[in-house]
């Protein structure tokens, strides 16, 4: 079999009728070799010293460990000096990150989770980086980028991906051209095609949602969870198994290949806020690749990417993954309404 580098794809894609931009292209380059260099780190673990937390805490109010503080510097500096970009935004900054120098040349804003699945570093469980590109808006033109700027619906993403570091560290993207996925080739320093045309099957019989949370969950969310655990004999006529990894990119990587739903909804924990995991890092991405691959996304109520971001840092309830199981949970929210 010939092998396909990304640079390959991403140059044919570049020649095909829908034409990935060479600005584009060049970004995703760069980010996808800054995640090389996050996946060395994080695969020396004890050795290269970057297990463990740090003292501070991120804008959320989380303990940074130091691979989260770390992944976002390699992103930071790989995104400083190339590529077309315009201002960066992390789940790590309180706010926006401007690229000196940059107007008028710079049209495109980059979004991430530098290290998704945090509590999982320290007991060597896959983990991730997820990221997502916005077009800066035209009304930019001519002024500084501002936190607004990167206020878009999910619909105008124009690439989402992450890289997941597990036992093969993968690069999983979408140019909204159908999802692929390319594996390091660690000897030869290169991401290599291994999926193209990835197809999330529309039914499954594998949920993903954090069990613990059960007493906290509203009705719609514990009578799908509870007909899931009835099985063969109960309403849905079939036994589901259940899987929490408890990094979103590795239990998103899991439903892209083989189904399921994840599930993190909104909790009476927190009731003001609408979920635990945010908008603009991780459920905008991560939906526009599911949607991609044939699956559905939602906050329970409305399709997550059709949602007008307010902040930066929002939250958001999350309901994603096989079609007919999304569509599902969303109209027991909507049936618990009336
Ligand atoms: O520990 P919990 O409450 O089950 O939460 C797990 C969720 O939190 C997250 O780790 C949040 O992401 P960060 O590690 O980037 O903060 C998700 O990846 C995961 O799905
Ligand atoms: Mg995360
Ligand atoms: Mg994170």
């Amino acid at each position: 079999m010939k092998r396909k580098t990304l640079t390959q794809y991403l140059v044919e894609q570049q020649r095909a009728a829908h034409a990935l931009s060479a600005e584009v292209r060049l970004l995703v380059e760069i980010v996808s070799r800054a995640c090389k260099t996050i996946s060395h780190a994080v695969s020396k673990g004890a050795l290269g010293g970057v297990l463990g937390s740090l003292e501070s805490e991120n804008v959320q109010g989380e303990v940074q460990k130091k691979l989260d503080v770390m992944s976002n510097e390699v992103l930071l500096e790989a995104n400083e000096w190339g590529g077309h970009l315009a201002a960066m935004a992390s789940e790590e900054m309180e706010t926006i990150h401007l690229i000196p120098n940059r107007y008028p040349k710079g049209e495109f804003l980059l979004l991430f989770d530098p290290l998704d699945g945090s509590s999982n570093i320290d007991v060597n469980v896959s983990i991730g980086t997820i990221f997502s590109v916005l077009r800066a808006p035209a009304s930019a033109s001519g002024r500084e980028i501002t936190e607004e700027d990167f206020l878009q619906p999910g619909t105008t993403q124009v690439v989402a991906g992450y890289a997941i570091y597990g036992p093969q560290t993968m690069l999983v993207l979408t140019i909204g051209q159908g999802v692929v996925a390319f594996t390091l080739d660690r000897e030869m320093g290169s991401w290599i095609l291994t999926s193209e045309n990835i197809r999330i099957p529309e039914d499954t019989k594998e949920f993903s949602i954090n069990m613990s949370n059960m007493r906290h969950w509203a009705p719609p969310v514990r009578k799908y969870i509870d007909e899931c655990l009835a099985g063969k004999t109960g309403e849905r006529g079939k036994d589901f198994n259940m899987r929490w990894i408890a990094s979103m990119v590795a239990d998103v990587h899991r439903l892209i290949t083989r189904g399921g739903i994840f599930m993190y909804p909104w909790d009476s924990r927190e009731p003001n806020k609408p979920g635990k995991l945010r908008l603009m890092y991780e459920a905008n991405p991560m939906s526009m690749l599911v949607e991609q691959a044939g699956g559905a996304a939602t906050d329970g109520n409305q399709r997550i990417l059709d949602i007008q971001p307010t902040s930066l840092h929002q939250r958001v309830g999350v309901v994603l993954g096989s079609k007919n199981e999304v569509e599902r949970v969303t109209r027991y929210h909507h049936e618990a309404k009336v």
